[in-house]
């Protein structure tokens, strides 16, 4: 049985009616899934389901559309859609917006999709994977924050490093990089001799030092920004865009366990990480914020709110999803497919997520490594190289 939330008005329902005497084979699979499921209510002794009111064939895809007599919680339409998808081996999209509108798409998802397949795109532009829709991109300077969770080993990584060696690829002079690498800093090690690449920091440490530096530089930016009446840097002349990475936000929580001083050192990181979420987007920061543990405390408000795009792997729980991109969905991707994600802004959409590997990156980019000399950071911070 379905929980209720609403019940909608099905005001001209008739106009959308067909008077179909003949079904297609998946409507017939439909219908034994709501059987099997229950989704349905009770009229006394009878159990009404979902009706067809309308069904669309073409040779990509095929859309049933059903009149419900209540609205569908959103656990039910995912567990719908993730059955469906297993039962008929198809890509399949469930919503209701007043109709519960099932769509089957004739395509396979592919389990695998190359990064040299990508095509090119104009702009602050990202490629986050492809589907039945085809490739499927994000602009930075559209929304300027993004989430992106995962259990350990699913592909978050991997998708940083797409994103970096897209904008490199594509903007050399103009893109900058700051990265927070918590993982021991063996995954982004490299990448500091990169010339794009402004500060890798391994520990919290080097974190709070660069982040300090960061908050000074948009505060100048800011001053230069009121002076010259602009709002938002996508309006300015300024081309550069700063893009702050971070590979396993959690390392910056605060935890019972710790000295006091690392609590204030990691709470100050993320006052600050807060700031650049709710400001740093008009000024030309962009951040990446990646973590295995998409908890309330991990994703807190501010970064939450001001990321308008949340990207999940597979996750552990329907709770864990729900934090992570605001849906449920990412505990049902396949445990079998890495690089397979969920990308959420205003709708859900499943992408596979291209794969690069380490010498096509270094193929690619490698020509902008640069003899750099490692400075720690002193006291007043004089050894940091200033935003663009
Ligand atoms: N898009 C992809 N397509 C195919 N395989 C992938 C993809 N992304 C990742 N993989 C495979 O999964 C492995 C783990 O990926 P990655 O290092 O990105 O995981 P992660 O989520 O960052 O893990 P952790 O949180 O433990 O660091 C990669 O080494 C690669 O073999």
């Amino acid at each position: 049985m379905w929980e209720l939330i609403t019940i909608p008005l099905l005001t001209g329902a008739a106009a959308l009616c067909f008077g179909k005497t003949t079904f297609s084979e998946e409507h017939r699979i439909v219908q034994q899934l709501f059987e099997q499921y229950h989704i349905s209510v009770k009229d006394g002794k009878e159990h009404r389901y979902p009706k067809l009111v309308r069904e669309c064939k073409s040779t990509k895809r095929i859309k049933l559309i059903y009149h419900t007599p209540l609205a569908l919680e959103e656990k039910t339409l995912r567990t719908l859609q993730q059955v469906l998808s297993v039962t008929l081996n198809q890509e399949v999209n469930v919503s209701f917006k007043k109709w519960l509108i099932i769509e089957i798409s004739k395509h396979k998802m592919p389990s695998y999709v190359s990064y040299q397949d990508v095509p090119y795109r104009k702009g602050w532009m990202v490629p986050l994977g492809k589907n039945h829709q085809g490739w499927q991109f994000h602009h930075f300077d559209h929304t300027p924050h993004t989430t992106i969770s995962g259990t350990t080993r699913f592909g978050k990584t991997v998708m940083m490093k797409v994103m970096m060696t897209y904008l490199i690829e594509h903007h050399p002079w103009n893109a900058q990089f700051i990265i927070i690498d918590l993982k021991g800093g063996l995954e982004f090690d490299r990448y500091k001799n990169l010339q794009q690449v402004k500060w890798v920091a391994s520990n919290p440490k080097e974190a709070l030092y660069v982040l300090e530096q960061v908050q000074k530089d948009m505060k100048e930016r800011m001053e230069r920004f009121k002076h010259q009446g602009w709002s938002n840097i996508v309006d300015t002349p300024l081309s550069q865009r700063l893009f702050i990475l971070i590979d396993e936000a959690a390392q910056l929580m605060p935890e019972k366990f710790m000295e006091k001083e690392e609590k204030k050192h990691l709470a100050h990181c993320q006052s600050i990480l807060s700031e650049i979420a709710r400001i740093g987007g008009a000024l030309g920061v962009r951040l990446v914020y990646g973590t295995q543990y998409p908890t309330s405390n991990v994703l807190n408000g501010s970064i939450k709110q001001n990321a308008d795009l949340k990207i999940s792997f597979r996750l552990g729980s329907d709770y864990a999803s729900k934090v992570a991109i605001d849906a449920y969905g990412a505990e049902t991707l396949p445990s079998d497919i890495k690089g397979r994600a969920l990308i959420k802004t205003h709708e859900v959409k499943e992408v596979q997520v291209p794969y690069l590997n380490h010498e096509e990156i270094w193929k690619r980019i490698g020509g902008y490594e640069i003899a750099k000399q490692t400075v720690m950071p002193n006291e007043t911070g004089e050894d940091y190289v200033h935003l663009g």
